[in-house]
C-alpha cells in the first residue's frame, strides 16, 4: 500500500528519497555479501522469506537502532584507538548504511578514530593491520593496464537500481564516480612518506565525504598512487605489501600522474578530483597543471587555506579588525602554509580592497632555514610571493643580525605579529618565550598551530592559553579538550580548524552544481558560509569554528554557497532557481542518508545490482 503510493510519485522530496525501493536479484548468502545492501539482523520477515535470508541469520528482526547498540558496545571494547578505527573498517565492510549510522550519530566520539589523529596509525601501521583491501591502488609496475584496472573499479561499484521512472539523486549521471580521491602519500599529515599504506587518508577522507556531506559511498572512489617509497622503515618490514622501490620521481613520475589524470577524464567524465598529501614538490605543481584541465581541488592547499581563512575572519570579528590590519607569521612554508598565506591573501584584495603587493606585505613566512628572504636562492612557487626584502631586516637589532637566519623568535620579536599560523610538523616550536613574547604586543593574540597529527601540535592550547592569559584566540588542526581560562577559570572551547570541516560541503557544492570546475570565487563562497556560523560570532569566548561533529549542518550552508557562486559564474550545469530554498532542497535531495531503504526483488537483472 505504502510502497505502491510511493511508486506512483514521479518527483522525489528530499523527505520522500529514502523511501524508494532498490531493486535486486541478489539472494541469500550473495545478498549478505553484498555491504551495500545487506542490512543483517535489520531484513524484515517479508525481505527474508522473498529474499531468501531466513536461515541464513538468527531468529529476531532487529531496528538499526537496536544494531548500532550492538555494533556501539563492541567498538566500545577495543582496547585502542588503532583496534577501534580497524573495528570500523570492518563494519564498513560489512554492512555500509550500519557503519554510517553509526558514524554519523556519534560523530564526536568516533570521528578521531575513524580520521585524524588515528588515521595517521592506521597509515603507517597499513601493511601490519591489513584485512582486505578497499580502494583503489595504483602501482607503478602495473601502468599499462591502469585503464582497465580504473573500469573494473567502475564495474564492481554499486549502481542503485530503482523502480522505473524513479530517480532521486542529482548524481544519477553516466559517469560511475563524482568523486576521486587521491595520494601518492608522500607527505601524509606531518608524519610524510608512508608508500601504499596513504590509501587509508584516502579512505578516511572518502567517508567524511559520506558522513559530513552525505556524499553517496558509492559515488566515490579512493585511490593510492604507489610509485614507491624512500620510507626506509617500510622496507624494512617484511610485511610491507607496496611497491617495494624507491620513489619515482621526474619525468617517469609525471608522466604516471598524467597517465591517471587523463584516464580520469575520459572515464569519469566531470568527476572531481581530490589531492590529497601530495609531497612538497608536486602539489602545488600539479594543482596548477590540472585545474584548467578538469574540475580538481587540492585539500591541503585548498581545504586548509579555506578553514584558515574561516577561521581567521571569525577572530578578526572578536578582535573588530580588518583581514588587511594583520600582521600574519606563518611557520611552515610548505604545501598547506602557502595555501594558507594564499588563501588569506586573496581575501585581503577581495574583501578589504588591497593591491596584491600590499596583501603579500602582510606575510612573514618562515621556513626550515628560517625567514624567507627575496636573496634565498631556493625559494619555491608561493614562497616568492612573500619572501621579504633583505634591506627590512638589515634595520632589526644586532643580536638578530648575529645569526645566520632568522628564527620564529626574532621574527616574532620584531613583526609583533598579530597572528602566528604552525603548518611546520615542527612539534612545540611555539614555546613559551614565543607565545609570551607575542603576547606582549597584542591584546588578543590569533595563533592556530595547525600540524597534524595531535604530537605534532606547534604548541598545546592550553599552553598557549595559560601563556596569554587566556587571551589567546586558538584553532588546531587536530582535536583537543578545552583549555581553562587561568584568570576567569571557564572552558575556552578549542576551534578544530581541521580542513575537514570545509571540504566535504565544497565537494558536495562542486558535484551538486555539476560544475565544470573549482573555483577561487566558490572556495571563498564555501569560506564564508562557514564563516557565518562560527560561534563567536554571537560570543567571543565561544570557539572559533563550529565544532567538527555538526559538519553534516555546516556541509549544506558550504554546499549551497558553493552551488550559487557556481551559477552565478556560469560554470554550474544544472536547471534549478537560483534561489536559495529551491538550491538546499537540490542538495538535500541528493545527500545521501544512512538508512536502509526497501528492496523489490528484481529477476531480470543482469549482474545481481547494477543498471549498468
Ligand atoms: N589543519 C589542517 O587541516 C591541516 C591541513 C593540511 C596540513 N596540515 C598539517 O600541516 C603540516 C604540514 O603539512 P604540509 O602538507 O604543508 O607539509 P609540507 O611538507 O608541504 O610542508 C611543511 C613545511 O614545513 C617546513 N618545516 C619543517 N621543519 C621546519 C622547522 N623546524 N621550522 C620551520 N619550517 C619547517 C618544511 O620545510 C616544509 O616547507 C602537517 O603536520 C599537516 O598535518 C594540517
Ligand atoms: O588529514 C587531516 O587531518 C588534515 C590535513 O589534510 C592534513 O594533511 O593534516
Ligand atoms: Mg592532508
Amino acid at each position: 500500500m505504502h510502497r505502491r503510493f510511493i511508486q506512483q510519485k514521479r518527483f522525489q522530496s528530499s523527505s520522500t528519497k529514502n523511501l524508494i525501493p532498490i531493486r535486486t536479484s541478489l539472494k541469500g548468502a550473495a545478498l549478505l555479501q553484498q555491504p551495500v545492501l545487506n542490512k543483517g539482523s535489520a531484513f524484515s520477515r517479508e525481505e527474508r522469506e522473498v529474499f531468501q535470508v531466513d536461515g541464513h541469520i538468527p531468529y529476531d528482526v532487529h531496528s538499526l537502532e537496536k544494531q548500532m547498540v550492538r555494533a556501539y558496545a563492541q567498538f566500545k571494547r577495543q582496547p585502542s584507538n588503532i583496534l577501534k578505527h580497524a573495528f570500523l573498517a570492518s563494519l564498513r565492510d560489512q554492512n555500509q548504511v550500519l557503519f554510517y549510522a553509526l558514524v554519523s550519530n556519534r560523530l564526536k566520539e568516533m570521528l578521531p578514530v575513524l580520521y585524524t589523529p588515528t588515521v595517521g596509525e592506521a597509515v603507517s601501521q597499513y601493511s601490519d593491520l591489513f584485512r582486505r583491501p578497499i580502494g583503489c591502488f595504483l602501482s607503478l609496475p602495473t601502468a599499462h593496464s591502469m585503464k582497465e584496472q580504473l573500469q573494473s573499479h567502475a564495474n564492481a561499484a554499486f549502481r542503485y537500481k530503482y523502480p522505473p521512472g524513479m530517480k532521486n539523486h542529482f548524481l544519477d549521471q553516466d559517469r560511475p564516480f563524482d568523486i576521486v580521491v587521491v595520494t601518492d602519500s608522500e607527505g601524509i599529515l606531518g608524519i610524510g612518506d608512508q608508500g601504499v599504506g596513504g590509501i587509508s587518508i584516502s579512505t578516511s577522507k572518502a567517508a567524511l565525504y559520506v558522513a559530513g556531506a552525505g556524499v553517496d559511498p558509492n559515488r566515490i572512489l579512493s585511490v593510492v598512487l604507489d610509485v614507491g617509497t624512500d620510507n626506509h622503515a617500510l622496507f624494512a618490514n617484511p610485511l610491507y605489501m607496496g611497491y617495494k622501490h624507491v620513489r619515482t620521481r621526474g619525468v617517469a613520475y609525471d608522466h604516471f600522474v598524467h597517465q591517471f589524470m587523463m584516464n580520469i577524464k575520459e572515464l569519469f567524465p566531470g568527476a572531481l578530483v581530490h589531492f590529497e598529501d601530495f609531497g612538497l614538490n608536486n602539489a602545488a605543481r600539479l594543482l596548477e597543471t590540472y585545474k584548467p584541465v578538469l574540475p580538481c581541488f587540492n585539500d591541503d592547499i585548498e581545504g586548509t587555506g579555506a578553514v584558515a581563512l574561516a577561521a581567521t575572519m571569525s577572530a578578526i570579528g572578536v578582535t573588530k579588525s580588518n583581514l588587511a590590519d594583520q600582521r600574519i607569521v606563518v611557520f611552515g612554508a610548505g604545501t598547506a602554509g602557502m595555501g594558507i598565506a594564499n588563501q588569506i591573501r586573496d581575501a585581503m584584495v577581495e574583501i578589504d580592497g588591497l593591491t596584491l603587493e600590499e596583501a603579500n606585505s602582510k606575510f612573514w613566512c618562515i621556513d626550515k632555514d628560517g625567514l624567507l628572504l627575496k636573496s634565498n636562492p631556493k625559494l619555491q612557487g608561493s614562497q616568492h610571493d612573500y619572501a621579504r626584502d633583505d634591506e627590512e631586516v638589515r634595520d632589526w637589532n644586532r643580536e638578530i643580525q648575529e645569526q645566520p637566519n632568522l628564527r620564529l623568535l626574532d621574527v616574532v620579536k620584531a613583526v609583533k605579529p598579530t597572528m602566528l599560523v604552525g603548518c611546520s610538523t615542527n612539534a612545540r616550536a611555539f614555546n613559551e618565550e614565543v607565545i609570551r613574547t607575542m603576547a606582549e604586543h597584542v591584546e588578543r593574540p590569533i595563533i592556530f598551530p595547525m600540524s597534524n597529527p595531535t604530537s605534532l601540535v606547534e604548541v598545546d592550547p592550553a599552553d598557549a592559553n595559560e601563556w596569554t592569559d587566556g587571551r589567546a584566540l586558538i584553532a588546531t588542526g587536530s582535536p583537543f579538550p578545552p583549555a581553562k581560562n587561568p584568570i576567569t577559570g571557564k572552558d575556552y572551547f578549542i576551534a578544530e580548524a581541521n580542513n575537514a570541516l570545509i571540504y566535504p560541503g565544497l565537494g558536495l557544492g562542486t558535484i551538486a552544481s555539476r560544475s565544470s570546475k573549482m573555483s577561487k570565487g566558490m572556495i571563498l563562497a564555501g569560506v564564508r558560509a562557514l564563516a557565518s556560523v562560527s560561534p563567536a560570532l554571537e560570543d567571543p569566548d565561544a570557539p572559533l569554528l563550529p565544532d567538527l561533529a555538526g559538519v553534516r549542518k555546516v556541509s549544506l550552508q558550504v554546499a549551497a554557497a558553493v552551488v550559487k557562486q557556481a551559477m552565478e559564474e556560469g560554470v554550474a550545469n544544472i536547471n534549478i532557481k537560483k534561489d536559495d530554498d529551491a538550491i538546499i532542497e537540490h542538495i538535500k535531495v541528493g545527500m545521501w542518508d544512512p538508512v536502509y531503504r526497501p528492496l523489490e526483488y528484481e529477476p531480470e537483472d543482469s549482474n545481481g545490482y547494477s543498471s549498468k
